[in-house]
């Protein structure tokens, strides 16, 4: 059965100025599938999350969440979609579970305590530390809480900015978990990296970016780490040739 996308871009396109930032991009994630963004620095992955969310507008194409085209129709694409950027904003003052109830607020949902120990245990947060102010909380724990607040909210998207950059390796092997099992369980994930060897832990393709165009579009299971990171610096050699 073909299944619909969750997140969409069509021919995308944005231009700062002189600047293209994007040029023509087009990808395609599925419920339970998780598209990591890798490539240098200025190779367009922020200004895709950025068109994704509403944050800037697109110079031509479409980003589509769940069918929503986030340009017309900018209510229901935000509703379905959640992010996780890469410093989690929360109130440092209030504990973790008063940070979700907010967040749930502001989304609209009511928060369902079985519903959020129930989400919560899925990340594997560490048990009794929601109570706990969020000024206490590492940046694992805080990328958890992040994505508790899409989960809570019914996120059928979820866009994470450099999720395990500044994570210690325990932290990040623990991520990766939790983000497979958050895919598995039916969300569309889309994620922007530079780290090749954690890319192909989480995706379910690997799209490569260069000057604001995907490249390559990889299915990571048919590569090793070492052939992945080869391919990857043969298209950063290409561009610097
Ligand atoms: N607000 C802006 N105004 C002007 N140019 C911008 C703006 N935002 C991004 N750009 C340019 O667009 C291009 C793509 O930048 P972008 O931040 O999307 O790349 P990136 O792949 O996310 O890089 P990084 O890995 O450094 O985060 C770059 O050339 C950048 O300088």
């Amino acid at each position: 059965m073909r299944k619909h996308p969750t997140l969409e871009a069509r021919a995308l396109t944005k231009r700062y100025g002189n600047v293209l930032a994007l040029d023509r991009l087009d990808f395609a994630v599925a419920a339970g599938e998780t598209l990591c963004l890798l490539g240098a620095n200025g190779a367009g992955k922020t200004t895709t999350i950025n068109l994704f969310l509403g944050f800037t507008a697109a110079t031509s194409g479409q980003a589509l969440v769940a069918g929503h085209d986030v340009a017309t129709d900018a209510a229901a694409a935000r509703a379905a979609l959640g992010y996780v950027a890469e410093v989690v904003s929360l109130y440092p003052s209030l504990s973790g579970a008063e940070n979700l109830a907010f967040f749930a607020s502001l989304a609209d949902r009511p928060v369902d305590l079985a519903g959020r120990d129930a989400i919560l245990a899925r990340l594997r947060f560490p048990a009794g530390a929601i109570d706990r102010p969020a000024s206490e909380f590492s940046k694992g724990m805080r990328q958890k809480l992040g994505l508790a607040i899409a989960l809570m909210k019914g996120a059928e998207a979820i866009l994470l900015d450099e999720p395990v950059s500044g994570l210690d390796p325990a932290a990040a092997n623990d991520l990766v978990a939790v983000l497979r099992e958050t895919a598995a369980g039916g969300t569309a994930l889309l994620v922007s990296t530079h780290d090749i060897f954690r890319a192909k832990d989480i995706a379910t393709r690997i799209g490569i970016m260069r000057h604001g165009q995907m490249v390559d579009n990889i299915d990571p299971a048919s590569l090793t780490g070492p052939e992945l990171e080869q391919l990857y610096l043969t298209h950063m050699a290409e561009r610097a040739a």
